[in-house]
């Protein structure tokens, strides 16, 4: 184990990374920063959850020269949110060397950014079509540049931002220093990275599967028809502290959105279509706890680290065996444990075969609980509700009335009326869900349909597990377990 005061960081950095609360360095840490601050190219591979922010983060800041007012460090990710969760924390890993860093994305009004410009920036996180912009305004000068990192790589050429990138690098210094990182790494993205890069090192954390252990995986074979009842029926058993449940499509996300909302629960939706302003007010209401489930498209699978999130569900399996790593990893994040649902429509099987030959990890078939199912739920869910005011004991008003209930009713009867009363009988309201046509059945089980080269791996199949229902009951809200403060520690798992 390696803490990260052998790691040879400067007084600064190190009391900031302790304000953080992280005391061992993560496998991708231990091996990212002693090379990072050697100078080397990495390529950084680590499966989800497991810190690669900070593995990047810190040699990035411990380069900065603070004296220095220029643009020293650059990261380019995909999507707007994560690019202001990365400036977040390099915000943090800085903090102790006082070094300034700057979020630029789309959406956002693009004079503000300028104006944050002029405040001498020492690194700056960004989207590629703002950066893009704001370098053809001649705003953002990047010939100082020392150390570029590319986050979530691949999904950047998946969305074709591959030409934007390129035309970033060349207002970059060909003396710097390049890091890309992701829990992916499909093979155009390494002749693509060695382009870029001089001769790179690549780092990956040897692990048997690509998803991390601690998140337990099940798929439920599921009709189109069927799906709203069965999410809904699913969430009442399983009652979710947190839950993502990922859309295919962004109608498909607005109307999930609606219908949870009228069946009862607290839901939002997050999409591309949306402001900016709007995508923002939704993940905080989502990270703060005043929503608790969120209904999104694969905009919020990379990189989002929300915590808490205890469920994810996908209520349509990904296109892509990639794409699925990066969703249900949103859960079991830092050594936390998690639970990922896919539904599959039976002519769907071949995706689901493709995603496990991808990850080396078998999904439990799981079979659709009933109503009855979702009522245990819902009454086991008022059970530890109960169970949490007990223990609480603010009673004390609630006293007198409890011995007069006792003096004249039979105290089973009593619990056995609280129960019922505190129950939220699954809802039947009906909803409309707008079937999407199932993913095209594939003949050729090696290659998904927009693997754009055929870049995905094949391996080994066949035969699956034994099944059983397990549904994997939840502690509720509000039994708030104390684990606020302190050091995190890191357990490292496989
Ligand atoms: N050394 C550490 N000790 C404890 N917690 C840590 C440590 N390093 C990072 N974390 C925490 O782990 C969580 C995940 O980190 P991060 O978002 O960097 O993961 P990631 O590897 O980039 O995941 P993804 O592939 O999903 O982008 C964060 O909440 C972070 O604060
Ligand atoms: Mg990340």
């Amino acid at each position: 184990m390696t803490k990260f005061k052998d790691l040879n960081l400067s007084a600064e950095t190190l009391r900031a990374i302790d304000k953080m609360g992280f005391e061992e360095a993560t496998p991708i840490q231990a091996d990212t920063i002693p090379l990072g601050l050697a100078g080397k190219d990495i390529i950084g591979q680590a499966q989800t959850g497991t810190g690669k922010t900070t593995a990047f983060g810190v040699p990035m800041v411990e380069k900065i020269d603070t004296k220095n007012d220029s643009i020293q460090g650059l990261i380019i990710a995909p999507t707007r949110e994560l690019a202001i969760q990365v400036s977040e924390e390099l915000y943090k890993i800085g903090s102790g060397k006082r070094a300034r860093v700057l979020a630029v994305y789309g959406g956002q009004d693009i004079q503000r950014q300028i104006r944050a410009l002029k405040q001498r920036p020492h690194i700056i996180v960004g989207t590629p079509g703002r950066i893009l912009d704001h370098i053809n305004r001649r705003t953002l000068k990047l010939e100082n540049i020392q150390t570029l990192v590319l986050d979530e790589a691949d999904e950047m050429l998946n969305m074709g931002f591959i030409q934007d990138i390129e035309t970033i690098l060349s207002n970059v210094p060909t003396e710097r220093q390049t890091l890309l990182f992701s829990a992916t790494m499909p093979g155009p993205i390494r002749a693509i990275a060695e382009r870029f890069m001089k001769d790179p090192e690549m780092i990956r954390i040897k692990a048997k599967e690509m998803t991390v252990s601690n998140i337990d995986q099940y798929f439920v074979k599921v009709q189109q028809r069927d799906k709203f009842d069965i999410l809904a029926r699913l969430m009442d058993v399983q009652t979710p502290e947190l839950a993502i449940i990922f859309g295919r499509t962004k109608r498909r996300v607005d109307e999930l959105a609606n219908a949870l909302s009228l069946r009862g629960y607290q839901a939002e939706g997050i999409h591309g279509d949306l402001t900016q302003a709007k995508r923002l007010t939704v993940l905080n209401r989502f990270k703060s706890g005043k929503i608790d489930v969120l209904v999104a498209t694969d905009v919020a699978a990379r990189g989002l680290d929300i915590s808490g999130v205890t469920h994810v569900y996908n209520y349509d399996i990904p296109q892509d065996p990639e794409s699925y790593v990066h969703r249900i990893g949103r859960t079991g994040r830092a050594g936390k444990e998690g639970m990922a649902i896919t539904f599959v429509d039976p002519r769907e099987m071949s995706y689901l075969r493709e995603v496990e030959r991808t990850t080396k990890k078998r999904m439990t078939p799981m079979e659709a609980p009933t109503w009855d199912d979702a009522l245990s739920g819902q009454q086991q869910a008022a059970v530890t509700e109960l169970e949490g005011a007990i223990t609480k004991n603010e009673l004390t008003e609630y006293r007198t009335f409890a011995k007069n209930l006792l003096d004249q009713y039979n105290p089973e009867d009593i619990v056995a009326a609280a129960v019922k009363l505190i129950t939220k009988e699954p809802d039947r309201t009906p909803v409309h869900i707008t079937n999407e046509s199932s993913l095209p059945q594939k003949r050729d089980n090696f290659r998904s349909k927009n693997s754009g080269g055929g870049y995905r791996k094949s391996g080994g199949g066949g035969g699956r597990q034994g099944g059983g229902r397990s549904y994997g009951n939840r502690d509720r809200k509000g039994s708030s377990g104390g684990s606020g403060g302190g050091r995190r520690k890191y357990s490292s798992n496989s």
